[in-house]
């Protein structure tokens, strides 16, 4: 059997996935700080090419006031070039597959599979909450479209999210907590196994 050369590897990937507002961006943050991650988030990169004048920039942003989700196409041509000038092998996803098509395209183009998805989920009275006092200027900050960007959730992502789900994919956090508490859940998720017992053991000792 051959070996797989290091230039032959694939990326490891993880889905930051959950609602508008449920916290992805502040906890890929934290992430990035504890354990290496480059972090690539779909929403920032589209935000980034209407900034840059690109031919597409009229038609994302129109898409991004909508709430709604821009071709596939468009989104994972920004993920790729991202992840190749990151010169890093390990990524967080964050707010991407968004919806089916999303899902089945990257996975045909890149023939990537996510180590596992990292679901926040949160009540969307305390996202909405969050979203109003976010202050980051925002275009699609204002209630008409967080009302479209949560119908968006439960319509088209919620049900990725179900899929992987149903392949066990899914590490669900509780994300209505403090931002310590939620990156404590996190931290549990990424620390491997056997830190998790050396740990263990120090405080028996
Ligand atoms: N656990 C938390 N408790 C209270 N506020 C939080 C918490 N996590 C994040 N926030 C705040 O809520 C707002 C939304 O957080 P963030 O931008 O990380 O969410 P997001 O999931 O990336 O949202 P979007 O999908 O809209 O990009 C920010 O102002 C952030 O500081
Ligand atoms: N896969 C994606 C991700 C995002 N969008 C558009 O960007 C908006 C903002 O996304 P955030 O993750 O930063 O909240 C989102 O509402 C979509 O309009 C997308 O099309 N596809
Ligand atoms: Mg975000």
């Amino acid at each position: 059997m051959g070996t797989v050369s290091d230039a032959e590897k694939k990326p490891a990937v993880i889905f930051v996935l959950g609602g508008p507002g449920s916290g992805k961006g502040t906890q890929c943050a934290n992430i990035v700080e504890h354990f290496g991650y480059t972090h690539l988030s779909a929403g920032d990169l589209l935000r980034a090419e209407i900034k840059s004048g690109s031919e597409n920039g009229t038609m994302i942003q129109n898409m991004i006031k909508e709430g709604k989700i821009v071709p596939s196409e468009v989104t994972i041509k920004l993920l790729q070039k991202a992840m190749q000038e990151s010169g890093n092998d390990k990524f967080l996803i964050d707010g991407f597959p968004r919806n089916e098509e999303n899902r089945a395209a990257f996975e045909a183009v890149t023939k990537i599979e996510p180590a596992f998805v990292l679901f926040f989920n949160c009540p969307e009275e305390e996202m909405e909450r969050r979203i109003l006092s976010r202050n980051q200027g925002r275009e699609d900050d204002n209630i008409e479209t967080i009302r479209k960007r949560f119908n968006v959730f439960l319509e088209s992502s919620l049900p990725v999210v179900e899929y992987y789900d149903s392949k066990g994919k899914v590490r669900k956090i509780d994300a209505a907590k403090s931002v310590e508490e939620v990156f404590e859940a996190v931290k549990a998720i990424f620390t491997p196994k056997e830190e998790k017992v050396k740990h263990h053991s120090h405080a028996i000792l």
